[in-house]
């Protein structure tokens, strides 16, 4: 099997099956694998339906099995459940939890649209640098030498992201992330600034962990709808990784069916980019912008037209390359629901 992502040989280590080459015709060719045995930056384009998801579903599976590898999938629309369904070694945590001091002080402002220099974004801020859990921040804010509208405005915001029951001093940590074979966060009842919280926490939690020891697996996070978390609290963990991941061994697959709404080092630091369908303008152009000279030709022109089918742009190999994504052994969770397909469900139970 060829392997883009690396250079070195086929058997060099840890590779996950992508799917076949497939020619401008559509005929299909040989069988094409993605690196997995050093870190890399990925990014999954594709407008809604043509297999992101279903692609990070792919790579998430031959990480799972990979020895040395930690896949965690961020699945903020619950999708992913089907990858424990035995096939590969994999668990699900319903909403998952983070403690509170995974998210660094100077960030609890922002979890509530606050600046850091009004007076209810200066005390929460404090009040995470002083305290380890929402609790103890609470308890700090009642302490506080303010005004009543400011100590209400944050224990107002406190109270909220309790509400939200991400933040647990039992929460997950990278050496719970990093002990199994692959973990799915389904985030699905997590509020965006929930789940954008609870992804700083693990990312930055997974970055620490490969900086200050040399962890037995090496973490990828795969990150469905990547967006989102570019827009929110998760955006400088992200950026952290994209940019200083590498050297300690952490990798970032991102998903996303906007690019164009991503920060331009999320596509400049990608070393792999998988391209399904995408039609936006400003989607394409954010890709063309960054994409590299080896890739002769406009981008468009080579974007595929049916669910599965993508470009690949390889920075490790300089090249460019079509390919018809490989079925998912565990069930995917994406498919639009049909109403067709509810009335034969009724029909079948004689209603
Ligand atoms: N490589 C593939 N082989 C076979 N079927 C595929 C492939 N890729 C995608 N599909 C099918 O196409 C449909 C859409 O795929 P998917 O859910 O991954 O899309 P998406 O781009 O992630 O959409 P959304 O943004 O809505 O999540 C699914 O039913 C999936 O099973």
């Amino acid at each position: 099997m060829n392997v883009l992502g690396r250079t070195e040989p086929a058997d060099a280590g840890p590779v996950a099956t992508l799917g076949t080459y497939r020619a401008a015709d559509g005929s299909e060719g040989a069988a094409v694998g993605v690196d997995l045995d050093r870190p890399h930056s990925a990014l999954v384009v594709g407008k809604r339906g043509y297999g992101k998801s279903h692609t990070l579903g792919v790579l998430a599976e031959d990480a799972a099995r990979a020895a040395g590898v930690a896949p965690v999938v961020v699945d903020p629309m619950g999708e992913f459940g089907g990858l424990a369904d035995g096939a590969v070694p994999a668990r699900i945590v319903d909403a998952p939890t983070v403690p509170a001091a995974a998210v660094p002080a100077d960030a609890w402002p922002a979890l509530f649209d606050r600046s850091a220099t009004d007076p209810v974004g200066a005390l929460l801020w404090e009040a995470a640098r002083e305290a380890e859990t929402l609790d103890g921040m609470v308890a700090h804010v009642d302490d506080a030498d303010v005004g009543t509208g400011v100590g209400r405005a944050a224990r107002n915001h406190l109270r909220l992201a309790d509400s939200w029951g991400v933040f647990d001093p039992d929460g997950l940590d990278a050496e719970t992330l990093l002990s199994g074979a692959a973990t799915v966060l389904d985030c699905s009842t997590h509020p965006d600034p929930a789940a954008s919280a609870l992804v700083r926490g693990v990312a930055l939690a997974l970055y620490d962990a490969c900086v200050e020891r040399r962890p037995d697996r090496l973490p990828w996070l795969l990150l469905d709808e990547a967006h989102a978390f570019f827009d929110g609290v998760a955006a400088p963990a992200l950026e952290t990784v994209l940019t200083r991941g590498r050297t300690p061994g952490v990798s970032l697959v991102a998903a996303t069916q906007r690019p164009g709404a991503l920060p331009g080092v999320a596509v400049s630091q990608s070393d792999l980019l998988i391209a399904h369908r995408l039609t936006a303008v400003a989607d394409v152009e954010a890709l063309a912008g960054a994409t590299p000279t080896y890739l002769t030709g406009r981008l468009r022109d080579r974007l595929p037209a049916d669910p599965g089918g993508a470009v690949v742009v390889d920075d490790a190999t300089e090249s460019v390359h079509g390919v018809q994504v490989r079925r998912r052994e565990t069930p995917h969770g994406g498919a639009d629901p049909r109403a067709s397909a509810r009335r034969h469900d009724a029909g079948a139970q004689g209603r």
